[in-house]
């Protein structure tokens, strides 16, 4: 039954605004009307960056005591209202309760993180007679806020990954305009209600939502705007980083992850842990496991575990304590999806389980046997897919595993340390993890790809770092 919904208000420089025209936000598993947000006009945007000029001003000034207690506030704000959020998240996004649950409790610890590096952004002297010129001179570096920073999101993960660039810009001093992914912004709402509970003072924050294309240009061509953080898919983050001109740009983007299972691996712990990788969030994670890369003597093994597990998934509603996968976000991804996988089957793939699409629904889909030249081999899949290879060792599991325009995290199953290292040493990836899968990730450590993967890391301190420059300060002795 579609609810009456009055329409959400967007969080512009600190006041709650409507919008002259709106944009529906549906429920994927059903395409129920949840909420309505307004369509921000570049004019909208236009207001917003003059109005974060002088929220940067005051955002620089704000004691790092007074940072440090308003993000505090704003993630009591959220784990007291923890289930609204959840339940947010899960009615506009694809993901089940429980693992909307997941990522609030993430949100807190990302914003929780954020409170505590506030107060570690530090700088260091320096030793300036280490050359002849600075005999006589002492100095030091600190850091400072770049000013205004744009931050555009992606649908899948739509509280912690927006909290991921607000905390940090807050705790370095910085006004922060977020725009949300369109198809999720009502998460990135609820994280500015925190933080305007929390009693952030005006202009520093702004959450507009609206169409990524129509208003995303006025944000990333400003030359007003000195960071562009972006999370999102290669072709987006390619085109923005085209636009942006002479500023920061911060890229966390699309990935093909893969995981080794090497003969000597605890194969229960190798199974359980690629199975979770790769069907979270119905496979719409950066992280997920996309390709398997199994040693021969235990690959019929695996597989058999493996599509046991696959097998025992259960896909539905996601607001079921029962449900493990929900939707695609939308019906259009689901069919995408689906094409991939024909395409693979119609060039000689082998389907052990899945392949079948509901609507916004798709299986949990195993495939082996699949040709070099599939699309879904090289690329990104973003759906509840993955592959399995026979390999015959760990020399020609490197190479498969590298052998891809991508390099977000890999994982490797192993109780052999020296394979273990040759895998940290040659995979081409921004994180190895060693007997876990692709998908694993705490908020505070350096996060971030290779190659089309991205450009420099997220995670707090490191986005703090990112959000801010060195000023070097020199005295030269009476
Ligand atoms: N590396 C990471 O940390 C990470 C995390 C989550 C998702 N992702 C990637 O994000 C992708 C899925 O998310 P998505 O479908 O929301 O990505 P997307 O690129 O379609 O959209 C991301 C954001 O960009 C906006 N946008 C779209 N076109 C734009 C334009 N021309 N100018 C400015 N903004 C524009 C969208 O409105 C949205 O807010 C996947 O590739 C996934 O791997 C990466
Ligand atoms: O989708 C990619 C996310 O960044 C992975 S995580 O949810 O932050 O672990």
């Amino acid at each position: 039954m579609a609810t009456h919904v009055e329409g959400r208000k967007m969080f512009l420089a600190g006041e709650w605004i409507d919008g002259k025209q709106w944009i529906d936000v549906t429920d994927p598993q059903d395409g129920s009307l949840v909420d309505r947000v307004p369509a921000a006009t570049k004019e909208d945007m236009e207001t917003c960056i003059e109005a974060a000029k002088s929220g940067a001003q005051v955002a620089a000034r704000m004691p790092v005591v007074e940072r440090m207690q308003i993000i505090g506030k704003a993630a009591d704000y959220i784990e007291t209202n923890a289930e609204h959020y959840a339940r947010t998240i899960s009615k506009e996004s694809s993901k089940t309760i429980r693992e909307a649950r997941k990522e609030v409790g993430r949100a807190v610890e990302t914003l929780r993180l954020s409170a505590e590096e506030a107060r570690r952004i530090t700088g260091e002297t320096i030793p300036f007679d280490q050359s002849p010129g600075g005999i006589g001179k002492v100095g030091y570096y600190r850091r400072f806020p770049l000013g205004i920073i744009g931050a555009i999101t992606p649908f899948n993960d739509p509280l912690n990954l927006v909290a991921h660039k607000v905390g940090p810009a807050i705790a370095s001093g910085n006004a922060i305009i977020v725009k949300p992914a369109t198809v999720t912004p009502l998460s990135a709402l609820l994280l500015a209600q925190a933080f305007s509970h929390a009693g952030l003072p005006e202009k520093i924050l702004s959450v507009i939502t609206g169409r990524g294309g129509e208003i995303g240009d006025v944000l990333v061509e400003h030359p007003a705007v000195r960071m562009i953080s972006f999370t999102g898919g290669v072709e987006t983050g390619l085109a923005i980083t085209k636009k942006a001109g002479l500023k920061k740009v911060g890229m966390e983007l699309g990935s093909n992850s893969p995981v080794i299972v090497l003969q000597d691996a605890d194969l229960e712990d190798a199974v359980a842990s690629s199975v979770s990788g790769a069907f979270w969030a119905a496979g719409q994670n950066c992280l997920g496991v996309q390709r398997v890369y199994i040693e021969d003597p235990v690959f019929d093994l695996f597989k058999e575990r493996f599509v046991e597990q696959t097998e025992r998934y259960i896909v539905g509603d996601k607001q079921s304590e029962m449900t493990d996968m929900g939707p695609l976000i939308t019906k259009k991804e689901a069919k995408r999806v689906e094409g991939l996988v024909q395409e693979a089957l119609d060039k000689g793939a082998t389907l052990e389980t899945g392949g079948e699409r509901d609507g916004a629904f798709y299986s949990p889909t195993v495939l082996t046997d699949v040709p070099a030249d599939c699309t879904l081999a090289a690329e990104e899949i973003f759906g509840p897919v993955v592959l399995l290879y026979r390999v015959a060792g760990l020399d020609e599991a490197i190479e498969r595993a590298n052998a891809v325009d991508y390099g977000l995290q890999a994982g490797i199953f192993t109780k052999n340390l020296d394979h273990a290292h040759r895998a940290i040493e040659e995979l081409e990836v921004g994180g190895v993890m060693i007997n876990d899968s692709s998908d694993f990730r705490i908020d505070a450590m350096p996060f971030g790809g290779v190659k089309q993967s991205g450009l420099g890391r997220e995670g707090v301190k490191f986005a703090i770092q990112e959000m801010t420059d060195t000023k070097v300060v020199c005295f030269k002795l009476g």
